[in-house]
């Protein structure tokens, strides 16, 4: 059978993640090549490899040999040059969200592709691949609790990366809400009004940390999500849909309840890495399948693209406390 040679471009928590899924529960692939400017890094993960080459320069690891699709886990920032390079080469690309920090990185992506006249592009909106989501998407879908009118979100992190800044609970963390609201929905965030207590006393010092983000959509659905990265006991990510004739939640977590010495309860995931551990073979499995053929199996660029321009619309409404309106580009054809 022949496998899908694949570069990662980013060999940190998450691009070391994707390589040893690759590697170990992800058929049909394999990594040729990884980029990382920490060299150290990018030997120690190729090591851990058959042969794959270790290069400073994502350009070249692009260029090396064997390389048919990209794997993008470099910082947000770094996406779009990566992007572009692996475009100008055809080449499929699954890209870490957010696909840009900013709407109009994602939009230069778009005519990337639309000059190609082909989708190459798809972003890491894991949470389309998780069982959880994917049932309330068709629970919503097939109309079983109504029109959806709330949708409650919670998002937590046990603690924040040092590099981490008050935008990028917006940009980098609540950037999954806003991508699993429009799917889940199927409709747009037409607006985002920013709340920020004062910050917990575990955040580190100058982080605005937790927010209180509400998204409203072009259906009429309000979205309300709360972030806090510093949440010191876990990994929580829920999501209660609430519709005219139901409601539906998940996310509550589904270990092992124990009863003893007058207490009950279980273990909280840790980390995203546990949380969301087979929705991210289940993302790798089917986007090598797709990019064997030249399709995307998720978020595409037009995703990456309308999650941006909220991300930015967030930050805004952050800033000014003002309830701050989404502007979106027409969809092009390609995206319909
Ligand atoms: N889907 C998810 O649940 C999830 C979880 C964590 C991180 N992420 C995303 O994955 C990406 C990486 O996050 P991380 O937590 O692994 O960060 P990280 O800091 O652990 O790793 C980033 C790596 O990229 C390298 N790097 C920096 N600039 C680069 C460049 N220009 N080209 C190539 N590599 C570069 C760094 O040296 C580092 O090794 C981000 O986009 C982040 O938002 C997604
Ligand atoms: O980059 C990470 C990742 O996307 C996680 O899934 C999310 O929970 C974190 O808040 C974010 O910082």
């Amino acid at each position: 059978m022949s496998t899908l040679g694949i570069a990662v471009i980013g060999t940190g928590k998450m691009g070391a993640d994707h390589v040893r899924r690759i590697g170990r529960t992800v058929g049909g692939a394999r990594v040729v090549a990884v980029a990382d400017p920490d060299g150290d890094r990018a030997g120690r993960v190729a090591a851990e490899l058959d042969g794959a080459g270790a290069y400073t320069d994502p350009a070249a690891a692009l260029a090396a040999p064997g390389v048919e699709a990209v794997l993008i886990a470099s910082p947000g920032p770094a996406h779009e040059e990566a992007v572009l390079h692996a475009l100008e080469r055809r080449l499929p690309v699954l890209c870490e969200k957010p696909l840009t920090p900013d709407a109009a990185g994602a939009l230069r992506i778009m005519e990337a592709e639309q000059r190609l006249g082909r989708r190459l592009v798809q972003v890491g909106f894991m949470r389309r691949h998780d069982a959880e989501y994917e049932e309330l998407k068709q629970l919503l879908d097939a109309g079983g609790i109504g029109r959806p009118l709330f949708l409650h979100c919670r998002h937590r992190n046990a603690s924040s990366p040092a590099f981490f800044t008050s935008d990028m609970l917006i940009s980098d963390s609540v950037v999954h809400e806003v991508d699993a609201a429009r799917w889940l929905l199927g409709q747009e965030v037409t607006a985002v009004s920013v709340l920020s207590p004062t910050p917990s006393s575990a955040a580190p010092e100058g982080l605005r940390d937790p927010r209180l983000v509400l998204l409203e959509t072009s259906g009429g659905t309000v979205v309300d999500v709360e972030i806090f990265v510093n949440c010191g006991f876990g990994y929580q990510v829920q999501c209660e849909a609430v519709g005219e004739s139901g409601s539906a939640r998940i996310g509550d977590g589904h270990a092992m309840v124990v009863q003893g010495a007058g207490r009950w309860g279980g273990e909280i995931a840790q980390d995203f890495t546990v949380r969301f551990a087979e929705a991210y073979d289940r993302q790798l499995r089917r986007w090598v399948a797709a990019a064997g053929h030249g399709r995307v199996a998720g978020a595409d660029a037009w995703d990456g693209y309308a999650a941006a321009a909220v991300s930015e619309a967030g930050l805004a409404a952050a800033r000014s406390g003002v309830r701050t309106p989404v502007e979106l580009v027409e969809r092009p054809p390609l995206y319909r």
